[in-house]
């Protein structure tokens, strides 16, 4: 008997494409414009983070994306007074809080809930109670995902990075044990409640297993399809990864064995 599986959503990261515009200067090309390809091609949701030292998404990005997209917008941000007051202004859809630093290239780690204390549980608060639906971005582990229950987190998204980078170095040791990790971390924090997303340097073949993860409903998925957009284009590259989200997802409903 084939069971009913809950759907999984793709959310299109276009942070790389400010990347690539401001290496120049000037306007092109426009993430916004990339954003709008990516609905056309089967995105269900946008996702741009608006960094501290604004090194790719500028403010105006943020709020053409707010006016122009007729799907969910997660704005990533830290969890800073500055930016809360701009997505107290802005109103996306959704925040995901993340933890940042002006030296890393990328995000590195997951957000520390626990030692965010009272000021963190205050800022969740005032988002969630603008009508934001608040996500917390953290590493699998059990404890911090408990405490994000605890302080009105509605969703949390799980850092892949790690499972990824120790893949791609041939780890497959700590890889295996990193993907147990957030297979664990899934079930955990549904079990509490939270809805569960996954993200961070995933490609076709991370994207498909995680899909297979019955509690994750939704991949923000950003640097790998921008940078497959220069050889299949933005329209292949969202509909391919759409192909290997269905297969891996469809391996859930798949008859099981007796
Ligand atoms: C939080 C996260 O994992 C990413 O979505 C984040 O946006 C990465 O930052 P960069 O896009 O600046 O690499
Ligand atoms: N939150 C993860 C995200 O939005 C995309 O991360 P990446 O695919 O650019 O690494």
């Amino acid at each position: 008997m084939t069971r009913i599986v809950p759907p999984i959503r793709l959310g299109v990261n276009v942070d790389h494409v400010a990347t690539i515009r401001n290496a120049r200067g000037g306007d092109l090309p426009d993430p916004v414009r990339a954003a709008e390809l990516a609905c056309a091609a089967g995105a269900d949701g946008i996702t741009a983070h608006l960094r501290e030292d604004r090194r790719h998404i500028r403010d105006s990005d943020m709020r053409r994306l707010r006016d122009r997209l007729s799907v969910p917008l997660n704005f990533e941000m830290a969890a800073t007074d500055e930016m809360v007051a701009i997505a107290l202004e802005y109103r996306p859809h959704a925040t995901c809080l993340v933890p940042e630093r002006r030296e890393e290239r990328t995000t590195e780690g997951g957000l520390d809930v626990i030692g965010g204390g009272v000021d963190l549980a205050h800022k969740v608060e005032k988002l969630a109670h603008a009508g934001i639906r608040v996500s917390l971005f953290v590493a699998p582990d059990e404890d911090q995902i408990a405490r994000a229950a605890d302080i009105g987190a509605a969703v949390i998204e799980l850092h892949t990075g790690a499972w990824c980078e120790f893949l791609a170095a041939g780890e497959t040791g700590s890889a295996e044990a990193e993907l147990a990790r957030l297979l664990e971390a899934a079930a955990h924090g549904s079990a509490l409640g939270l809805e569960i997303h996954a993200g961070h340097g995933l490609d076709f073949a991370t994207a498909e297993i995680i899909a297979a993860v019955e509690p994750v409903r939704e991949l923000n998925i950003g640097h790998f399809l921008i940078g497959e957009a220069i050889f299949v284009g933005l329209e292949g590259a969202i509909r391919q990864m759409r192909t290997g989200m269905a297969r891996g997802r469809a391996r859930l409903g798949a008859p099981q064995a007796a």
